[in-house]
C-alpha cells in the first residue's frame, strides 16, 4: 500500500532534566540526551518513537532515517534488514560497561537495535492510528487493563554541583532515613506498593541498612536493590544472606554473568539482571548456569517490542522470570513500555521507571500513576500526542549545548562536584 510508505523521518535530539541521582558509575547530569523519532507516512499518518540521544546512536540513526524512505510501515522485519547495513565505527563498541548507561556490553548489533527501537516503535504508532487500533492490538493483544510499575529509589543529592539544571523539591537522601521518605513520596504521589534502590553508592553495609529501614516501614512490600555489579561475589552472599527474608530479587549485586552463578549456587534469593543479559547471544550461558533467574528486559536495546515478546518467550520456556529495566525517559518511551508490557503474560513483577523523576516531556498530556499502575491505553497507536512546542524547547537545549551533555557520562558528573574533582568511575566489582 503506497499510502503506508515512510516519506519523511524527523530526528529530533532534545536535552531532559534530570536529577542528581547517585550510582556506581557516578551521578546522572543536569540533562540526559534522548532521540525523538518522527516518521510520515505518505498518507500524511505521524508515528513517534524514542530512544537514547547520546552521539553513538544519532550517528546510525540519521543515515539509517535516510535508509528507511519508501519502506512500508507494516514491513516491521525490514526495518532489521535495512538497519544491518548501517555500518558501526569500531570506536563506539565496548565490552565493558559503558560509563554512564550502567547497560552491559555494548555490541555493534546492540547500537542498531537500540536505534532500530525508536523506528518500530514509530511505525507500530503511525500503523495503529492508520488502521484505528492501540499498539497493543498489534502485538497480539492486551492480557491486563494495567501495568505496574515499582517506586524507583536513588541516594541523590539535593541539586546538582553549582546550582545546575532545574531544582526540584525532593532533597538529599543519603541515608536509611532518606531513602524511606523518599519512598513515603513515591507512595503518596502515585500509590506503588514495591521499591527498588538503586545500590553500589556506599558501602554494602549502609545499602543493608537502608533496605531494613524499608522493609519497616513498609512491611511485606517486595524489595530489591541493585548495586549494578558492584560487588564481588563473597560480598553479594553476604548481602543476600543478610536481606533473604525480605528480598523479592537481588539485581546484579556481581559483574558479568560467571560471577552472577556463583552468586547464584550460594543463595535462595532470585538473581535479576540488566548488565549480564542484555543482547539474545548472551542468554545461552546465564541460562544454562542458572545465573539469573529475572532478566530486566528493555525494549530500546533488545531491538523493540516484538523482540521483547521473543525474550518473553525464550525465558517462559527457562522458567526464567521477566521485569522491565529502565534509563532516563519521556512519555513515548512510557507508553511503548506499557503497550508492550500489557501483551507479555509472563511479565511477573512490577516494571522499573524513572518517569516520576522526569519533569520534562515531549507528549502533551503526562502519564498518571494510579495505585502503582498505568492503564494501558486503547486509543489508536500509542495513545500519545506530541507537543511541538515542547519537542522544540528542549531541542532548542541540545542546541545551545556546548557538547559537554550530549553524552551521558555519570563519571564527568561526579567530577563536577569539587570533594569528588578526582573521581573515575570504580573498576567493580568495587566492594
Ligand atoms: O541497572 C539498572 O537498573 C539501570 O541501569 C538503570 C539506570 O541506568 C540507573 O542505574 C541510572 O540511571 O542510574
Ligand atoms: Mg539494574
Amino acid at each position: 500500500m503506497r499510502g503506508q510508505q515512510i516519506a519523511e523521518v524527523r530526528l529530533t535530539p532534545v536535552l531532559i532534566s534530570d536529577p542528581p541521582l547517585l550510582n556506581v558509575q557516578g551521578v546522572h547530569q543536569p540533562y540526559t540526551p534522548r532521540l525523538v523519532v518522527e516518521i510520515v507516512t505518505a498518507e500524511g499518518t505521524t508515528g513517534v518513537g524514542e530512544t537514547y540521544g547520546d552521539t553513538k546512536y544519532l550517528e546510525l540513526a540519521r543515515p539509517y532515517a535516510r535508509a528507511v524512505v519508501g519502506h512500508d510501515i507494516a514491513d516491521l522485519n525490514g526495518l532489521f534488514t535495512l538497519v544491518n547495513k548501517i555500518g558501526v565505527a569500531d570506536s563506539r563498541v565496548d565490552h565493558s560497561v559503558d560509563v554512564g548507561g550502567l547497560r552491559g556490553v555494548q555490541s555493534a548489533d546492540k547500537l542498531r537495535l537500540s536505534v532500530v527501537s525508536a523506528f518500530e516503535v514509530a511505525c507500530l504508532d503511525a500503523l495503529g492510528k492508520s488502521r484505528g487500533v492501540p499498539v497493543h492490538t498489534l502485538l497480539g493483544g492486551k492480557v491486563r487493563d494495567a501495568v505496574e510499575y515499582s517506586a524507583y529509589l536513588f541516594y541523590r543529592w539535593a541539586e546538582h554541583p553549582g546550582g545546575a539544571g532545574e531544582k526540584d523539591t525532593w532533597g538529599a537522601a543519603l541515608d536509611p532515613a532518606g531513602i524511606v521518605e523518599q519512598a513515603r513520596r513515591f507512595v503518596r504521589e502515585h500509590g506503588f506498593t514495591s521499591f527498588k534502590l538503586k545500590g553500589g553508592v556506599f558501602p554494602p553495609e549502609q545499602e543493608v541498612a537502608a533496605i531494613r529501614a524499608l522493609a519497616d516501614a513498609f512491611p511485606g512490600h517486595p524489595l530489591r536493590l541493585d548495586p549494578n555489579g558492584g560487588w564481588t561475589p563473597e560480598t553479594s552472599l553476604g548481602v543476600a544472606a543478610e536481606l533473604a527474608d525480605v528480598l523479592e530479587y537481588l539485581e546484579d549485586p556481581a559483574p558479568g554473568t560467571a560471577a552472577m552463578a556463583e552468586v547464584s549456587r550460594g543463595t535462595g534469593v532470585p538473581l535479576a539482571t540488566n548488565m549480564c543479559v542484555t543482547t539474545f547471544p548472551e542468554i545461552r550461558q546465564a541460562f544454562l548456569t542458572d545465573a539469573v533467574q529475572v532478566v530486566l528486559s528493555d525494549h530500546h536495546y533488545w531491538g523493540g517490542l516484538r523482540n521483547t515478546r521473543e525474550l518473553a518467550a525464550i525465558c517462559r520456556v527457562f522458567g526464567v522470570g521477566l521485569s522491565m529495566h529502565s534509563n532516563t525517559h519521556m512519555g513515548i518511551s512510557l507508553a511503548a513500555m506499557t503497550h508492550v508490557a500489557a501483551t507479555v503474560p509472563n511479565l511477573d513483577y512490577a516494571c522499573d521507571s524513572h518517569y516520576p523523576w522526569g519533569t520534562e516531556d515531549v507528549i502533551t498530556a503526562r502519564h498518571v500513576f494510579r495505585d502503582g499502575r498505568l492503564d494501558v491505553c486503547d486509543a489508536p497507536g500509542l495513545g500519545v500526542e506530541l507537543d511541538p512546542a515542547a519537542l522544540a524547547r528542549l531541542h532548542r537545549r541540545w542546541l545551545d549545548d556546548d557538547g559537554t551533555l550530549r553524552d551521558r557520562d555519570d563519571a564527568a558528573a561526579m567530577r563536577r562536584a569539587p570533594e569528588h574533582a578526582t573521581w573515575t568511575s570504580p573498576v567493580l566489582p568495587r566492594w
